[in-house]
């Protein structure tokens, strides 16, 4: 019989909220932090995330809060579930209300755009004096809220803290894996949803089923490539935050970023479309590719695409005519 935790979400999006009542699910207490008072007092009036959960109904246990300080006060566990690019500004404000010694639990998908620092490396620079960890795997928020189940792998560079997180954060229908293999749990999150909006502009573009098969099994080799130059091991690329999110992500329009790269592909505007995190981390990823003598042509043209510089079909002509060589 595990403890029942008491745990703070911290981010009241779509996957904040899906991960917040599944937490109760799992027996534990749930304290939603929203920037946006009004979010927060509308989830505890109706019960319903509106705004990024549209028509779910949501356990009347979870409470919202837009007060940094109430949502973190005797929290046993934090989940940072805000985009990627506001991770350090939302650890600077949770700092000083964060009791120490807590376990901070990464729950974004991305690389730092300006710094190139992985999601931990922020939490570990913001929070000194509390643990890392990273949850990630294939969970489209609202199949979670639906109370439909996954797996996601649970990371931390300690093992036996990745264990007793997945064993407390698993509930009835999220089965946590867990690993001690940090970086490969987020450079594969990262990564995929670069390739995702790959993946989308080919489906955009009407290139067919077999051309999305072809760029994704080579964008995995990308993202292989680039994960075992970061140290991280191949098991986990291949494992549920690697392949297995990359498989969920790049199969149809509900993810955000195979439909923000589905609309590049159709030439529609990108303006004011969701949260697709591959277009913050792809520039980035280049970079990396770019300083690191790396090969990934299917991210760096992603980064073209987004620039405006490249056309999908141009970018389809230049990868196939790249000098031919072994697969591996
Ligand atoms: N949705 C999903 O299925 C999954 C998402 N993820 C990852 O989780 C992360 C969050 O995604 P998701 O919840 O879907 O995103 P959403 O766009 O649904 O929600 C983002 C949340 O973050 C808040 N936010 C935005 N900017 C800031 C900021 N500068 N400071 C503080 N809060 C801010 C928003 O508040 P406001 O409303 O006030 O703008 C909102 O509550 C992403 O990295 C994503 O890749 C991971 C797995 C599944
Ligand atoms: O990470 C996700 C599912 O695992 C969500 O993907 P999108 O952000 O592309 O919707």
């Amino acid at each position: 019989m595990r403890t029942p935790w008491t745990i703070a979400v911290l981010g009241a999006g779509a996957w904040g909220t899906a991960l917040g009542a599944t937490m109760l699910t799992g027996g534990h207490r749930a304290k939603l932090w929203a920037r946006d008072e009004a979010l927060a007092q509308a989830i505890n009036a109706d019960h319903i995330n509106e705004r990024y959960l549209p028509g779910l109904k949501l356990d009347q246990q979870l409470a919202a809060t837009s007060s940094m300080e109430n949502a973190l006060k005797n929290a046993d566990c934090i989940l940072a579930v805000t985009p990627a690019q506001t991770l350090r500004a939302v650890l600077a404000d949770a700092g000083p209300h964060v009791p120490k010694g807590v376990p901070v639990v990464l729950c974004a998908k991305g690389i730092e755009r300006e710094t190139g620092r992985l999601m931990s490396e922020i939490a570990s620079e913001m929070l000194p004096e509390n643990p890392v960890a990273a949850l990630s795997g294939p969970s489209f928020a609202s199949d979670l809220a639906r109370g439909l189940p996954t797996a996601v792998t649970v990371a931390a560079k300690n093992a036996g803290l990745a264990m007793t997180l997945a064993e407390q954060l698993s509930a009835p229908r999220l089965r946590c894996y867990s690993t001690d293999d940090l970086t490969g749990v987020e450079i594969g999150g990262a990564l995929k949803n670069v390739l995702a909006i790959a993946a989308g502009a080919t489906h955009g573009a009407g290139l067919g089923a077999s051309a999305s098969a072809a760029l994704i099994t080579r964008g995995f080799v990308e993202l292989r490539r680039i994960g075992e130059a970061f140290g991280a091991r191949p098991d986990t690329l291949m494992g549920l935050s690697g392949l297995g999110d990359l498989i969920l992500t790049c199969g149809s329009e509900q993810s955000r970023n195979f439909a923000y790269g589905a609309a590049l592909g159709r030439g529609e505007s990108l303006e004011g479309r969701p949260l697709a995190e591959g277009a913050h981390t792809a520039g980035i990823a280049a970079r990396i590719v770019r300083e690191r003598g790396l090969e990934a042509p299917i991210i760096e043209s992603v980064t073209e695409l987004l620039k405006g510089r490249l056309t999908v079909l141009a970018a389809m002509e230049a990868l196939l005519s790249r000098p031919l060589k072994s697969e591996t």
